[in-house]
């Protein structure tokens, strides 16, 4: 089978798993962060740092790739793993949520999403259909369902026919779907915050067979609370012996507390996003180092980290370099941040298999926030 998860443990202390996601390019270690490489690429690093940092899977983006250089190039150069040299593991999202985050005029029927391309602004449409055919030219181990994430707030009777509609339209992705054998298809829970919604959604999503479950709708403006409390209600009904992946989830603290209420597989651009612009993650918490303070600290970015950055530069040097908008600069800090959360994840890993996952958290949060929540 093209995708297959194989669960380790249960950790005593949370509803955290310990996992392996067995694909057709390599084996992941749940739980797992996923570096986002929106144009197949993540923004300023090499396939071989992505290795050297221990990444196993990245995500590739659907509606950028249609748009430019289009999935047809990228299937003329052998798939998406040839095109940018990666031979590891590959999750491409469906494009719907992207194209509601990036261009406007877009107007959902039952057929699908037409739109203006962000960069052209010719009119373009994507349907269940055509977002499968884009997903299967690009080759990517794991495939999303084409769905809707409606906006927050947004009314109940909104949201009830929108996950009725992603429903249908996850039906539609089997059908269309030409590589079952080579490319795990995930659907994708949505309910906007209403429970029973999310209940239904859950019941709806998981009543089709397939390697793999995301909890789609969240991480869209709404309190981080609410964030949680719609975990509780999602996770439990999703099917255990299959992975469960939230999407757009990447703060540390969420990390945590996202594989404590059973998620598996996350993704964010907020890492490297922060990066470029001079934001880093350390163990003592969230650092700026273009701030003026670091000026003349000659110290490591994070005395406690070993990755390349933290043991060749320091705080001045990193400051300088972003302050110049130095392309080096920006790679350092962007090598630093993958770094640290997929340390921190490996550390989250560890916890479970001593089951002492809530230990583990405690310490993380008083060191990184400086108090527990
Ligand atoms: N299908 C689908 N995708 C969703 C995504 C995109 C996940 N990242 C894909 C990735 C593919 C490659 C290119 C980049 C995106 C979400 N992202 C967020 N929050 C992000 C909130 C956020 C956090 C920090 C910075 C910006 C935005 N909520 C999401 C909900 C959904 C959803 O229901 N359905
Ligand atoms: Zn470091």
């Amino acid at each position: 089978m093209a995708v297959h998860y194989e669960l380790i443990k249960t950790c005593k202390q949370t509803g955290a798993r310990l996992g392996r996601i067995h694909t057709l390019h390599g084996t992941i270690e749940t739980p797992v962060f996923m570096p986002v490489g929106t144009l197949a690429t993540v923004k300023t690093m090499s396939p071989e740092e992505l290795k050297e940092i221990g990444s196993r899977i990245i995500l590739a983006n659907t509606y950028h790739l249609f748009l430019r250089p289009g999935h047809d190039v990228v299937e003329e150069a052998g798939g998406l793993h040839r095109f940018m040299n990666w031979d590891r593991a590959i999750l491409t999202d469906s494009g719907g949520f992207q194209v509601f985050s990036l261009s406007d005029l877009r107007k959902i029927t039952e057929e699908g999403v037409s739109f203006r391309s962000h960069l052209s602004g010719e009119p373009l449409f994507i349907s269940p259909e055509k977002s499968i055919e884009i997903q299967n030219s690009l080759g990517a181990d794991i495939i999303m369902a084409f769905d809707e994430c409606p906006p927050y707030p947004a009314d109940r009777d909104y949201v009830r026919s929108s996950m009725d509609r992603t429903y249908r339209w996850l039906q539609r992705c089997v059908e269309a779907h030409r590589r079952p054998e080579e490319q795990g298809l995930f659907g994708i829970v949505q309910g906007g915050m209403y429970r029973d919604l999310r209940e239904e959604s859950a019941r709806q999503i998981t009543s089709v067979d397939l390697p793999g479950y995301a909890i789609g709708g969240l991480s869209v403006g709404e309190p981080k609370e609410l964030m949680y409390e719609a975990l509780e209600h999602t996770t439990p009904l999703l099917p255990k012996e299959k992975p469960r992946y939230l999407m757009g989830v990447g703060s540390p603290d969420a990390l945590v507390e996202g594989v404590m209420r059973g998620v598996d597989m996350f993704d964010c651009v907020l890492p490297t996003r922060i990066a470029r612009n001079g934001t880093t993650m350390t163990s003592q918490g969230r650092l700026v180092v273009r701030n003026a303070r670091y000026a003349r600290d000659f110290s490591p970015l994070d005395p406690e980290c070993d990755c390349y950055t933290c043991r060749n530069y320091s705080r001045a040097y990193l400051r300088h370099l972003i302050k110049a908008d130095e392309t080096f600069g920006l790679r350092l800090t962007t090598y630093h941040n993958l770094y640290f959360l997929l340390r921190l994840m490996e550390g989250v890993r560890e916890a479970i298999r001593q089951d002492r996952l809530r230990d583990y958290r405690n310490a993380f949060f008083e060191k990184y926030y400086g108090s527990v929540e």
